[in-house]
């Protein structure tokens, strides 16, 4: 490709870093819902490797701050000299800053350091109410705004750097955005978070011919919820991220703000604290399966059927040695039967199959099963009564294993697959450890049978099995999953029924 041609494709975006290293330089909320702590959380939601340099430790949790320590700036010094002597700074968020000698030390570092994305969040009053910035600071602060690249003031922070008083309408406020902008010489992030009102707009503002318009103006609906603790520093941190990223303030505030308006929807699932509780800054990464929460799922959806399974008189009497012969029988032949099935359906999970190694597990679970359909017919229904023809249960088991072989989806065939290993796996250790437990007596009708339980080599060819299509939910999609747990529920409902059957058609 040519280099016009590919100006043509990225005719106004710069690409810039795949995960920008972003700095904060903020106070500390121990309750990790503000501060350098939402800082990080919101710095990497956004794709961005995080870092802090503490200017100040507050004492505060949802329901506000009660105090805060100023270190000696020598420290704040020492911290910043650290990383920009190591570390190449893509962007720098600047939060709470506690007093006019914090202040004056980032003037000194951003001065030297020049770094190319600074967001100042001219953090003064919490959410709470309480001050984090020292009265006498204020002018301080108003004379760094003018080294920030993107300040990002609330209402009342907008007013009081103007010395205005505070804006009640929209308009009012983008004025007073566009005052500030132009007395800065820098972009202003115009918030509508302390509006009144079902909207809850957000705009960059700048009047010097930097954007695309004076006014950029992202609309928002506000979200009904009381957690908006720290909304202010995840959305200064996470501009600061988006902008080193994809390169301009417009193309950053287009995906923060939507992902800022979810992060606050999502919040009660985090059920932190009594008061303002914070934003749930990783609701996008809630939906994605880590290694064994399929299999838990699973299990659990398996729990109702094991319970009918043991209460099934079948298995009461295989236990027991009560059970009726011809019963035995019954199931010995549909067992057969089944596995015969069972058998192309392996064959075709090992068709489907991702790799080599899995091609080659489900090849042998399905040679194991013809093995073991002989074996059946050779020492157990040699000399028994059977019918040889498909009962109601067993047809419509290996019926609804065959649907999910023509689904055609791997993921799905495995987890109609699973309950035959699982649940037979599971309820024969059982049977075994109560023949084991009541003595393991050869005079035991079912003695011979119950002993082959114990086969630790089917035992591990289930966990095996369990591992694979665990691994497979997490590579396939939601709806695959939906689909998965369907064909996994179904085929324990069918495991119960296979039990059931010698009494019902025996
Ligand atoms: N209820 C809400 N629904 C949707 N968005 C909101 C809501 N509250 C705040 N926001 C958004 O959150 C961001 C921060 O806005 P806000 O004006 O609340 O800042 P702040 O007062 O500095 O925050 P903080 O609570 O951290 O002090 C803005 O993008 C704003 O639009
Ligand atoms: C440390 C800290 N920084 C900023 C804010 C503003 O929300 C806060 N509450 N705490």
């Amino acid at each position: 490709m040519t280099s016009s041609a590919h100006s043509a494709v990225y005719p106004l975006k710069a690409i810039q870093r795949p995960v920008p290293r972003v700095l904060s330089i903020a106070g500390s909320d121990p309750s990790g819902g503000a501060g350098i702590q939402a800082d990080l959380k919101s710095i990497a939601a956004n794709g961005g490797y995080g870092m802090a340099a503490i200017t100040a430790l507050t004492v505060q949790n949802t329901q506000g701050v009660t105090a805060v320590h100023v270190p000696p700036v020598e420290f704040l010094r020492q911290q910043l000299d650290a990383i920009s002597d190591d570390i190449t700074v893509d962007a720098v968020k600047i939060g709470m800053l506690g007093d006019a000698t914090v202040i004056a030390e980032v003037r000194r570092w951003l001065g030297e350091v020049r770094p190319a994305v600074v967001v100042l969040d001219p953090v003064m009053i919490a959410t709470s109410g309480d001050r984090l910035l020292a009265e006498s600071a204020e002018a301080a602060l108003r004379q760094l705004l003018p080294l920030a690249d993107l300040v990002t003031p609330n209402l009342p922070e907008l007013a009081m750097l103007l010395g205005e008083p505070e804006a009640s309408d929209w308009t009012t406020a983008l004025e007073q955005g566009k005052r500030l902008a132009a007395a800065c010489g820098n972009t202003v992030l115009v918030k509508g978070g302390h509006l009144q009102g079902a909207s809850c707009p957000d705009a960059l503002v700048n009047t010097g011919g930097l954007l695309s318009q004076d006014v950029v103006e992202i609309p928002g609906l506000r979200v009904e919820t009381r957690n908006s603790h720290g909304t202010g520093c995840s959305l200064s941190s996470a501009m600061a991220t988006a902008k080193a990223r994809l390169g301009d303030w417009e193309s950053a505030l287009r995906v923060v703000k939507p992902w800022l308006q979810e992060a606050l929807a999502q919040s009660a699932v985090l059920d932190v604290g009594k008061g303002n509780g914070p934003v749930h800054h990783f609701h996008a990464y809630q939906h994605s399966l880590r290694p064994g929460d399929f299999a838990v799922r699973m299990w659990e959806a398996a729990q109702t059927e094991l319970a009918a399974i043991y209460g099934l008189d079948f298995i009461q009497g295989l236990q027991s040695g009560g059970l009726d012969e011809g019963q035995f029988t019954y199931y010995l032949a549909q067992d057969a039967l089944y596995l015969n099935g069972y058998s192309r359906v392996l064959a075709r999970a090992s068709a489907l199959a991702p790799s080599e190694a899995e091609q080659l597990f489900w090849a042998r679970g399905s040679q194991m099963c013809l093995e073991v359909e002989s074996e059946l017919h050779r020492n157990w229904l040699n000399g028994r009564q059977a019918s040889g023809e498909r009962g109601p249960v067993t047809k419509a088991y290996v019926d609804h294993l065959m649907a999910a072989s023509a689904s055609g989806s791997y993921p799905v065939l495995l987890a109609a697959i699973l309950p035959c290993y699982w649940l037979y796996a599971e309820v024969g250790q059982q049977l075994h450890h109560g023949y084991l437990e009541s003595g393991a007596s050869a005079e035991h009708p079912y003695a011979e049978w119950l002993r082959t339980y114990a086969d630790e080599e089917f035992a591990e060819a289930t966990r095996k099995a369990i591992d694979i299509t665990d691994a497979a939910a997490q590579a396939a999609s939601p709806a695959e999953r939906t689909a998965m747990m369907e064909a996994f529920s179904g085929s324990c409902r069918y495991e119960t029924a296979f039990f059931d059957a010698p009494r019902l058609h025996g």
